[in-house]
């Protein structure tokens, strides 16, 4: 069974699927602060937060059984992304399950701002008919600045299209195609400055767009812009447009989001001008049961079937890629185990990965990553998965190189690994053949044809009649059974290599009375595990065998 926490008043709705699954205990706790939510995290093997449950690396810190955090929305802001990263916890999300929710609410701020709608119903609902203070501005032929032209961004430019507004759209990723199709113009900010009525914003907070609305921007807009923010606090720097709003050169605001939450400043609540909510964007009906029911299915998804889609700390991939790419995954992963091996079980210093043939068009992070978490869980063992593989050979200063080539070495597709330590290289070269399967083709620089079993004898010795009879008979005397045997080498009476499956382990005494042998060089037994089933899901469900 896994134990989900929900927080943050989630639907209960949405969470059906994971409250009905026999699998799951789901438990919802108000929203709590750190200190209340360290006391309990440790039981946890998932947990859905909105956006007021902070995910601090401290907090992490005491979640030791955590494998997912869900987070029913978009921005995950409030997560500590690199320290799940680090504990190997993949943090998922709801991108597009509450766009139109906000893209609704954007155009309700701006008409709401328009015409002064939340200063009016206080007054009349106060009791006083006041037809004069209220006087608006229409949306109608004037021009509407958006900064950020993903999900929300577009939404709102096509509604806003409607009430026959010009639309200027700002974002590093908008093309001049896409921006003609969608009937807007594709504008520089300076250019949203300098010609728009509103200006609305609709972009992450990141460096990069935390104060970009600031002094200069200001500076650079028409008298009488007004703006609107129901992407994040932060983006638009509060002090610099109350100051705008007070010398009359901004006409107003309207925010759903602010730099501190829930928002207290009076300059910004009492202000006539400004209009706010507080962080109501994604606050539908419809929206909280879609954001709770795709992120409870991600957790059922992740742990029945170790699928992982919308990880925003894994490469996205789409189900059908994924399954294009399995044989490779599950062969990646066996060489990466195989390569640390051979290199006789020491740290790697150096990893070079080639693809070749049809893999070069393939998006091959999550393969690459695969083969890392096979080197490195041999001596890391469940501590690295596909989440934390890249921090972690970072953090061991393990350079990796990733080449894809044209060219393709006589097989459709073809990788090749090298892992090395000083002098010490371990090469393994392998393919995926149609309609046969997996198959390890070279090792160092002797050419096989291996099908990766669990159990391998990988032996150099000196090419000389009777090795072959020599091994096979040792092998039988310990009642160890060969499933197939495969010898490369590179010229005839020169090195060699035999690479056997057996159907059992062998122990340390088998290879020191091999190592006997006249002629023999080396002899080592190799294990793989994960040949029979591949999980590419959190590290608990693809543990190690080590040798
Ligand atoms: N108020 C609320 O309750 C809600 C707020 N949001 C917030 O709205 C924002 C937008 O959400 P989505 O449209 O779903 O995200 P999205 O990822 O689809 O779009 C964000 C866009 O911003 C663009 N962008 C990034 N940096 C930029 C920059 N410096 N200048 C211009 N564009 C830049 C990106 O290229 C991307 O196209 C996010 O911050 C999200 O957290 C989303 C839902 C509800
Ligand atoms: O969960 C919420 O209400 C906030 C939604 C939001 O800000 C987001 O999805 O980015």
């Amino acid at each position: 069974m896994y134990k989900v926490l929900v927080t943050d008043g989630i639907s209960q709705t949405g969470l059906e699927c994971l409250v009905n699954h026999p699998n799951y205990i789901v438990e919802r706790q108000p929203t709590l602060p750190v200190e209340e939510l360290i006391k309990i995290i440790g039981e946890y093997d998932a947990l859905i937060v909105r956006s007021q449950t902070k995910v601090t690396e401290e907090l992490l810190q005491a979640a030791d059984r955590l494998k997912v955090i869900a987070r029913a929305g978009v921005g995950v802001d409030n997560i500590d992304i690199s320290a799940a990263t680090r504990k190997g916890i993949i943090v998922i999300n709801a991108p597009g399950a509450n766009t139109i929710a906000a893209t609704e609410h954007t155009l309700a701020m701006m008409l709401s701002l328009a015409r002064k709608i939340p200063q009016a119903h206080q007054k009349t609902s106060g009791g006083e008919w006041d037809r004069n203070s209220f006087k608006g501005v229409e949306l109608y032929k004037k021009t509407l600045g958006v900064i950020g032209m993903g999900k929300i961004g577009t939404e709102v430019a096509k509604r806003a299209k409607s009430f026959g507004m010009n639309i200027l759209g700002f974002d590093p990723y908008l093309t001049e195609e896409r921006a003609k199709k969608l009937g807007i113009k594709k504008a520089s900010l300076d250019l949203i400055a300098a010609e728009s009525d509103f200006i609305t914003i609709h972009t992450p907070l990141t460096n990069n767009t935390r104060g970009i609305i600031n002094d200069e921007f200001l500076s650079k807009t028409k008298k009488g812009v007004r703006f609107v923010n129901c992407a994040r606090g932060g983006i638009i720097d509060e002090k610099a447009l109350v100051r705008a709003i007070n010398t009359g050169h901004v006409a107003g605001a309207a925010l759903d989001v602010f730099e501190k939450e829930p928002v207290t400043d009076p300059e910004l609540l009492q202000n006539p001008n400004i209009i706010v909510t507080p962080h109501l964007g994604a606050s539908t009906v419809e929206a909280q049961e879609k954001v709770a029911e795709e992120v409870s299915k991600e957790i059922i998804e992740i742990f029945e079937k170790q699928s992982i889609q919308n990880a925003v700390n894994m490469p996205q991939m789409s189900g059908e890629t994924q399954a294009k790419l399995q044989p490779y995954l599950l062969l990646a992963d066996q060489i990466g185990q195989l390569a640390i091996q051979l290199l006789k079980k020491q740290a790697p210093g150096k990893i070079e990965i080639n693809y070749y043939g049809d893999l070069v068009d393939e998006d091959t992070e999550l393969l690459t990553r695969t083969l890392l978490r096979g080197i490195l869980s041999y001596h890391l063992s469940d501590s690295v998965n596909l989440i934390n593989v890249l921090h972690l050979l970072k953090e061991q200063g393990v350079p990796y190189n990733v080449q894809k080539n044209a060219t393709n070495k006589g097989f459709a597709n073809y990788m090749e690994l090298a892992v090395s330590q000083g002098e010490d290289t371990a090469r393994i070269g392998a393919t995926v053949l149609n309609g046969y399967g997996a198959r390890i083709v070279k090792i160092n620089q002797y050419r096989i044809d291996v099908k990766p079993e669990k159990y391998l004898l990988y032996i150099k010795h000196q090419d000389v009649p009777g090795m072959i009879g020599k091994v096979g008979s040792l092998l039988g005397n310990f009642y160890i059974n060969i499933g197939t045997m495969q010898v490369g080498r590179t010229e005839v009476g020169g090195e060699a290599i035999m690479v056997l499956t057996l159907d059992k382990e062998l122990g340390t005494d088998v290879i020191r009375e091999l190592t006997l042998i006249d002629g023999l060089e080396e002899a080592q037994f190799l294990e793989i595990s994960n040949v029979d089933s591949f999980h590419a899901g959190p590290a608990e469900k693809q543990k190690v065998e080590t040798v």
